[in-house]
Protein backbone atom coordinates (compact mmCIF):
# COMPACT_ATOMS: atom_id res chain seq x y z
CA UNK A 1 0.00 0.00 0.00
CA UNK A 2 0.80 3.47 -0.81
CA UNK A 3 -0.33 7.12 -0.54
CA UNK A 4 -1.93 8.73 -3.17
CA UNK A 5 0.86 11.33 -4.29
CA UNK A 6 3.48 8.54 -4.02
CA UNK A 7 0.43 6.13 -6.56
CA UNK A 8 0.37 8.91 -8.62
CA UNK A 9 4.58 8.73 -9.06
CA UNK A 10 4.98 5.37 -9.68
CA UNK A 11 5.53 3.60 -13.14
CA UNK A 12 3.87 0.56 -14.30
CA UNK A 13 6.29 -2.62 -14.51
CA UNK A 14 6.25 -6.07 -16.60
CA UNK A 15 3.91 -8.66 -14.13
CA UNK A 16 4.86 -11.80 -15.87
CA UNK A 17 2.04 -14.69 -15.92
CA UNK A 18 1.94 -16.29 -12.40
CA UNK A 19 2.88 -13.27 -10.32
CA UNK A 20 0.24 -12.53 -7.23
CA UNK A 21 -2.80 -10.03 -7.95
CA UNK A 22 -3.87 -7.75 -5.86
CA UNK A 23 -5.77 -9.19 -2.54
CA UNK A 24 -9.27 -7.66 -2.32
CA UNK A 25 -8.57 -5.62 1.53
CA UNK A 26 -6.07 -3.84 -0.96
CA UNK A 27 -8.05 -3.18 -3.66
CA UNK A 28 -10.71 -1.60 -1.30
CA UNK A 29 -8.09 0.41 0.10
CA UNK A 30 -6.93 1.85 -2.97
CA UNK A 31 -10.38 2.42 -4.35
CA UNK A 32 -10.62 4.78 -1.49
CA UNK A 33 -8.43 7.21 -2.88
CA UNK A 34 -9.72 6.37 -6.71
CA UNK A 35 -12.91 8.86 -6.74
CA UNK A 36 -15.17 7.18 -9.64
CA UNK A 37 -13.18 4.03 -9.83
CA UNK A 38 -15.19 0.73 -9.49
CA UNK A 39 -14.18 -2.97 -9.04
CA UNK A 40 -15.53 -5.36 -11.24
CA UNK A 41 -17.63 -8.08 -9.39
CA UNK A 42 -15.34 -11.12 -9.86
CA UNK A 43 -12.41 -8.48 -8.33
CA UNK A 44 -10.49 -8.48 -11.88
CA UNK A 45 -10.81 -5.00 -13.38
CA UNK A 46 -11.07 -1.42 -12.82
CA UNK A 47 -13.53 0.70 -14.33
CA UNK A 48 -14.39 4.53 -14.40
CA UNK A 49 -17.06 6.13 -16.67
CA UNK A 50 -16.46 10.08 -17.50
CA UNK A 51 -18.82 11.98 -18.94
CA UNK A 52 -17.78 15.20 -21.40
CA UNK A 53 -19.41 18.36 -23.06
CA UNK A 54 -18.47 16.81 -26.76
CA UNK A 55 -16.81 14.51 -28.83
CA UNK A 56 -13.77 16.81 -29.09
CA UNK A 57 -13.32 16.80 -25.35
CA UNK A 58 -14.11 13.19 -25.20
CA UNK A 59 -11.33 12.51 -27.65
CA UNK A 60 -9.18 14.78 -25.96
CA UNK A 61 -9.54 12.73 -23.07
CA UNK A 62 -8.82 9.34 -24.79
CA UNK A 63 -5.67 10.68 -25.91
CA UNK A 64 -4.32 11.88 -22.82
CA UNK A 65 -4.97 8.22 -21.67
CA UNK A 66 -3.31 6.59 -24.34
CA UNK A 67 -0.55 8.62 -23.73
CA UNK A 68 -0.24 7.84 -20.32
CA UNK A 69 -0.96 3.92 -21.50
CA UNK A 70 2.49 4.39 -24.43
CA UNK A 71 4.89 5.52 -21.52
CA UNK A 72 4.05 3.18 -18.94
CA UNK A 73 3.10 0.06 -21.29
CA UNK A 74 -0.08 -0.69 -19.95
CA UNK A 75 -3.25 -0.29 -22.12
CA UNK A 76 -6.75 0.16 -20.61
CA UNK A 77 -9.63 -0.66 -22.63
CA UNK A 78 -11.36 2.08 -23.80
CA UNK A 79 -14.99 2.73 -25.06
CA UNK A 80 -16.25 5.35 -26.40
CA UNK A 81 -18.79 7.80 -27.58
CA UNK A 82 -20.13 11.30 -28.49
CA UNK A 83 -19.99 12.71 -24.20
CA UNK A 84 -18.71 9.60 -22.37
CA UNK A 85 -16.68 7.36 -22.10
CA UNK A 86 -15.63 4.15 -20.13
CA UNK A 87 -12.09 3.06 -19.30
CA UNK A 88 -11.15 -0.57 -17.89
CA UNK A 89 -7.85 -1.43 -16.29
CA UNK A 90 -6.62 -5.00 -16.00
CA UNK A 91 -3.41 -7.06 -16.17
CA UNK A 92 -3.51 -9.54 -19.16
CA UNK A 93 -0.77 -11.14 -18.30
CA UNK A 94 -2.34 -12.41 -14.62
CA UNK A 95 -5.89 -12.10 -16.15
CA UNK A 96 -6.78 -9.65 -12.72
CA UNK A 97 -5.61 -6.20 -10.90
CA UNK A 98 -1.92 -5.83 -10.16
CA UNK A 99 -0.23 -2.39 -8.45
CA UNK A 100 -0.25 -1.12 -12.19
CA UNK A 101 -4.22 -1.05 -12.61
CA UNK A 102 -3.98 1.20 -9.59
CA UNK A 103 -1.30 3.50 -10.59
CA UNK A 104 -2.88 3.86 -14.17
CA UNK A 105 -6.12 5.12 -12.37
CA UNK A 106 -4.51 6.86 -10.02
CA UNK A 107 -2.24 9.22 -12.73
CA UNK A 108 -5.73 8.97 -14.89
CA UNK A 109 -7.50 10.74 -12.39
CA UNK A 110 -4.91 13.33 -11.89
CA UNK A 111 -5.49 14.58 -15.48
CA UNK A 112 -8.49 16.54 -13.75
CA UNK A 113 -6.45 18.15 -10.89
C1 LIG B 1 5.26 -6.61 -23.40
C2 LIG B 1 4.35 -5.59 -22.79
O1 LIG B 1 5.02 -4.86 -21.81
C3 LIG B 1 3.15 -6.26 -22.15
O2 LIG B 1 2.48 -7.05 -23.11
C4 LIG B 1 2.21 -5.27 -21.52
C5 LIG B 1 1.62 -4.30 -22.50
N1 LIG B 1 0.41 -3.67 -22.01
C6 LIG B 1 -0.37 -4.28 -21.10
N2 LIG B 1 -1.54 -3.77 -20.78
C7 LIG B 1 -2.36 -4.36 -19.91
N3 LIG B 1 -3.53 -3.78 -19.61
N4 LIG B 1 -2.01 -5.52 -19.33
C8 LIG B 1 -0.84 -6.12 -19.58
O3 LIG B 1 -0.54 -7.18 -19.01
C9 LIG B 1 0.03 -5.50 -20.50
N5 LIG B 1 1.22 -5.99 -20.79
Amino acid sequence: MTDLPDLINQHCSDIPPGTKGLVIPTIESYLNMLPGWDVSLDFSSLNKTFKFKNYHQTLAFINAVAWIAHQEDHHPDIQFGYNQCVITLKTHSIKGLSQNDVIMAAKINALFT
